[in-house]
C-alpha cells in the first residue's frame, strides 16, 4: 500500500560564519499516497534539503514527518524504508548489477533462492532489457542502464517513499528522454510515492504528477503544469515556471487604470495606486498589424519539429517579451511586428510579487 507524506511545519537552519541559513523555512506540505511530486526551484532554495529531512538524513529544527498517520520524525532512513536515487549512480564498482541488487541481502544473510526470486521480481518491474544488464559490471553499462540498476537497488527494499535527486543530470540529451520515459512508467507500475527534485522543467513536469515551486527555503506553490501556469500565486512562480514563462512588463496602477508608456488599459475592480508587474502569456498574444505595440523578433525558440515555436520581441522601450506561434507560420529575426495586449492579463505588486488580478 502506497504512503501519503505529510511535512508539518518544517524548518532547518545551518550555522555558517556567524550566519544562520534558514534551508526550510516552515515547510507545509502533502504528497498523497502512490503520486510523485517534482520539486523545481532556483539554485541554494532548499531542494536538497528537503529530500534530505524526508529521509531522514537530516535533523529539522522544528517541525515533523508523517508516513500516512505514523510519525517518522524521529526514525532513522532506514527505518523510514527510504529509496534514494541520486546524480552519481553510487553503485559499487567491483560487483555486477546483480551483486548490487543483492548486497544488502547478503549482510542479511538471506538465502540466495530469496534473493534470486526478489532479483526476478525487481526486474519483471523494471521493465524489457533489465535482466540484460544484470551480468554486467558498473563500468560495463551506460549512464543511463547504471541509473536503471541504481534504481532497481532501491526498488528490491520495497521501499515506502522513493527520493530523485537529478537522478539523471548526468545522462546525454537523448539518454535523459529515454530514461525519463522509462523512470515515469516505473513510478507508475511500482506506485510508490515519490520526490523527485531537478532544475530541469520539463524533466519536472512529465515526470510529476505534481509540482512544487519552491524559492528561498519555502514552497511557494503546489499543483499540476495547468494549475499553476494558469494561476501562479505569485510574480517570482509567474517568471520563473512555465515554457515559456509569462510575460512581465512594470507598469502603474493609477485611480484603478493600468498605465504602461503612453497607454492605458481601464480596470474593472478599484486597485490601489502604485507599482505593478503586467503579466500576460506568450500564447495568450494575436499578432497583428494593426496592434498598438510594436516590436522586433531578435530570437525564435523551437526546432521545425516542435508543435509551437516561440518569438523573443524586444518592444520599443527595450523590454523583451515571448510570443507563442504555431510551428507552421513563418516568422523571421529581425523582422518587425505589432499585437494588442491579450485580455487576460495578470497583476502583480512590483514590491512584494502578491497577485492581485
Ligand atoms: N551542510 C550545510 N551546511 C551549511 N549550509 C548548508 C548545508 N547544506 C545546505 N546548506 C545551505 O542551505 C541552502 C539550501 O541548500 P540546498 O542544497 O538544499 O539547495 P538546493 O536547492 O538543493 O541547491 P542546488 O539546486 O544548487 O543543488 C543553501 O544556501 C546551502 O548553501
Amino acid at each position: 500500500m502506497s504512503i501519503e507524506i505529510r511535512l508539518e511545519n518544517i524548518t532547518k537552519t545551518f550555522k555558517a560564519k556567524n550566519e544562520t541559513i534558514y534551508a526550510l523555512k516552515n515547510i507545509n506540505l502533502n504528497i498523497p499516497a502512490g503520486k510523485t511530486i517534482s520539486i523545481l526551484g532556483p539554485s541554494g532554495c532548499g531542494k536538497t534539503t528537503l529530500l534530505k529531512v524526508i529521509a531522514g538524513l537530516e535533523k529539522p529544527d522544528e517541525g515533523k514527518i508523517f508516513f500516512n498517520s505514523e510519525d517518522v520524525s524521529e526514525l532513522s532512513p532506514y527505518e523510514r524504508r527510504i529509496g534514494m536515487v541520486f546524480q552519481n549512480y553510487a553503485l559499487y564498482p567491483h560487483y555486477k548489477a546483480r551483486g548490487n541488487l543483492a548486497f544488502p541481502f547478503w549482510i542479511k544473510k538471506v538465502p540466495e533462492k530469496e534473493i534470486d526470486e526478489k532479483i526476478r521480481e525487481t526486474a519483471k518491474i523494471l521493465g524489457v532489457g533489465f535482466e540484460y544488464l544484470l551480468d554486467k559490471k558498473p563500468k560495463e553499462l551506460s549512464g543511463g542502464e547504471q541509473q536503471r540498476v541504481a534504481i532497481g537497488r532501491c526498488i528490491i527494499r520495497n521501499p515506502s517513499v522513493m527520493l530523485f535527486d537529478e537522478p539523471l543530470s548526468n545522462l546525454d540529451a537523448k539518454l535523459r528522454v529515454i530514461t525519463r520515459a522509462q523512470l515515469k512508467k516505473l513510478l507508475v507500475t511500482f506506485n510508490v510515492t515519490s520526490v523527485y527534485v531537478t532544475h530541469d522543467q520539463t524533466e519536472a513536469i512529465s515526470i510529476g504528477d505534481l509540482i512544487g515551486i519552491m524559492n528561498n527555503g519555502e514552497i511557494i506553490q503546489v499543483g499540476t503544469y495547468e494549475e499553476i501556469v494558469n494561476n501562479p500565486k505569485n510574480s517570482f512562480v509567474a517568471s520563473f515556471f512555465g515554457k515559456p514563462s509569462m510575460n512581465l512588463l512594470e507598469v502603474k496602477v493609477i485611480n484603478s487604470q493600468i498605465m504602461w508608456r503612453d497607454k492605458t488599459i481601464p480596470l474593472d475592480k478599484k486597485i490601489e495606486d502604485g507599482e505593478y508587474l503586467l503579466g500576460f502569456h506568450g500564447k495568450d498574444v494575436e499578432i497583428n498589424p494593426n496592434g498598438e505595440i510594436k516590436g522586433e523578433i531578435y530570437f525564435i525558440d523551437g526546432t521545425p519539429a516542435d508543435i509551437s515555436k516561440v518569438l523573443h520581441v524586444q518592444l520599443e522601450d527595450n523590454s523583451s517579451i515571448k510570443i507563442e506561434i504555431k510551428s507552421g507560420e513563418i516568422y523571421r529575426c529581425g523582422e518587425k511586428i505589432a499585437f494588442s495586449l491579450p485580455k487576460k492579463i495578470y497583476l502583480f505588486k512590483k514590491n512584494s510579487g502578491e497577485r492581485i488580478l
